[in-house]
């Protein structure tokens, strides 16, 4: 897999004396579902929002499709790495859901029957078809979030980053978004999630970057990262309660990390220490 995006001792600071991020490295692959976790603080946004030039390093590099992109345009970034917020409401001001949606692909100088086309699928592949109409701020958080991602999704980005994509959501509403999330990577898209809830990384991630103090301290599958519970401490998570669950248990060979996988591990009888 080729990388699309690549941090090389990334350093950062919203004032000089403070680093934010101290010395980051990494590289995100295309199609990975990376999920960024650590402590408040700990540097998670301040990281995502250099994947798309929203920041630039102080100091060391970050490129995008090999491009640096302290020599990339915004649009030209917004292109390939779209950055979705935490709080939709950061986002959306626009009085209809198709002007909002639209939003992007103006900006991008498309012509209007292109536009019309994009706005169009990327409701329908949020679950919003037919509701270009509608009036975002009189819906309920779970759908102004997915106007959100719609928005986004237009553009038709390579990358798409998630901030805290299903905080305030109700459980339905925490599913429908990690479906759709699901949905958008398994069509191409190359996902980055951050996030503070550890199910949500057992159940969709590929792969953890966990931050601690602005440096990347673990980096792995699911499994590896959450067997560090070392790492997990200081960086101020827990992996998720099945997991703990099946290590207090004792049992054998990789533990579960879902309900699903518990249930299998279960049924499975001689797994058991
Ligand atoms: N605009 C800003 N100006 C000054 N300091 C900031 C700004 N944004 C973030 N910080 C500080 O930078 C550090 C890292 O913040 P960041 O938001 O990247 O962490 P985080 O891991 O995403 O946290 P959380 O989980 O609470 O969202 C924190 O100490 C935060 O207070």
């Amino acid at each position: 897999m080729s990388s699309v995006i690549e941090l090389d001792d990334v350093w950062y600071g919203y004032d000089r004396e403070k680093p934010v991020l101290n010395g980051v490295s990494l590289q995100i692959r295309q199609g990975e579902f990376v999920a960024v976790i650590g402590g408040n603080g700990s540097g998670k946004t301040t990281l995502a929002k250099h994947c798309n030039g929203l920041y630039k390093p102080s100091k060391g590099s970050v490129k995008v499709n090999g491009c640096d992109t302290k020599t990339m345009s915004t649009a030209e970034l917004a292109r390939t790495v779209a950055y979705c917020y935490q709080n939709p409401d950061h986002q959306i001001f626009h009085s209809t859901i198709a002007a909002e949606v639209s939003f992007g692909p103006k900006n991008m100088g498309w012509p209007a029957e292109k536009i019309e086309q994009a706005v169009n699928e990327a409701l329908e592949a949020v679950g919003l078809g037919g509701m270009g109409e509608a009036e975002p701020y009189f819906s309920s958080k779970g759908t102004r979030q997915k106007i959100a991602v719609a928005s986004i999704l237009a553009m038709k980005p390579q990358v798409i980053v998630l901030d805290e994509p299903t905080t305030g959501l109700d459980y339905r509403g925490m599913l429908e978004m990690m479906e759709l999330v699901r949905r958008l990577h398994a069509a191409g898209h190359t996902i980055i999630v951050i996030t503070h809830d550890m199910r949500l990384v057992a159940e969709y991630a590929e792969r953890v970057l966990v931050m601690h103090r602005g440096s990347l301290v673990c980096d792995g599958d699911p499994q590896s990262v959450f067997a560090a519970p070392d790492i997990l401490a200081s960086a101020q998570v827990e992996a998720p309660a099945v997991y703990r669950f099946g290590e207090a248990a004792g049992m054998k060979g990789p533990l579960p990390l879902t309900l699903q996988q518990m249930t299998q591990k279960i049924a499975g009888g001689g797994q058991w220490r």
